[in-house]
């Protein structure tokens, strides 16, 4: 069993109950509310600007110039191709750029950003590409199941087609392979570590999901003065 495949089976619960989630299944149906969507895709820009900055810290520690250039690659991606994904659905959402400068960032949102950055900053680089690896991994998987289910008519097509298409699969099986050839050399202390940063980033993309479907931002317990 590769270093990936244990990861997976280790999280298997988890990740089915990401699956099951009412906001992908409502998105598999086209039947997601709008705003419920517009919410998700304001946070998520938010997100991938750090995701990218724990992309590129990342990078800075690589072992070789090749996992440099991957990561980096994978941050300039993150910024153009899915932010790309995003301006079309804030286009049709009617989110200018000023609403979105304007948008508080999500207690879910801000939570997964600083731990990828802590991770990726503090961490050494075996646990920063093992939190790192559910956001891509994760978002393939649910791509495909539901681009499995869903036709053109769907109005989230779009997002469907990005993570179940060909160029999103390419990056991901470049992380996959990554973290297995990091994984293998691992002792049995930082393969630990991985396992528990892997499993924190998924909590961490349900966690996002379920946020998002309830329209999330600070759950309020009490006001500061
Ligand atoms: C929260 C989250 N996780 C993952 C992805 C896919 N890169 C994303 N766009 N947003």
């Amino acid at each position: 069993m590769s270093f990936t495949q244990d990861l997976a089976a280790q999280t298997q619960g988890l990740r089915r109950q990401i699956h099951e989630m009412p906001f992908n299944r409502e998105l598999a149906a086209g039947t997601l509310p709008a705003e419920v969507f517009r919410g998700y895709i304001i946070q998520d820009a938010h997100y991938l600007e750090g995701f990218a900055r724990a992309l590129a810290l990342a990078a800075a520690k690589a072992p070789d110039g090749q996992a440099v250039a991957q990561l980096a690659g994978s941050a300039t991606g993150a910024v153009a191709v899915e932010r790309g994904l995003h301006a079309h659905y804030m286009g049709l959402f009617g989110v200018s750029a000023e609403a979105f400068a304007a948008s508080e960032v999500s207690a879910a949102c801000d939570h997964y950003v600083s731990f990828l950055l802590r991770s990726a900053a503090l961490g050494d680089f075996a646990e920063a590409v093992a939190a790192l690896l559910p956001c891509f991994w994760i978002y393939r998987d649910i791509g495909r199941e539901i681009a499995g289910q869903s036709g053109p008519e769907n109005p989230y097509a779009a997002w469907i087609a990005t993570y179940a298409g060909e160029a999103f699969d390419d990056s991901v099986a470049r992380m996959l392979a990554l973290v297995d050839r990091i994984g293998a050399a691992a002792d049995a202390t930082t393969q630990a570590r991985m396992h528990r940063a892997f499993h924190r980033a998924c909590w961490h993309e349900w966690r996002f999901w379920d946020s998002a479907y309830h329209r999330e931002l600070w759950p309020e317990v009490g006001r500061v003065a």
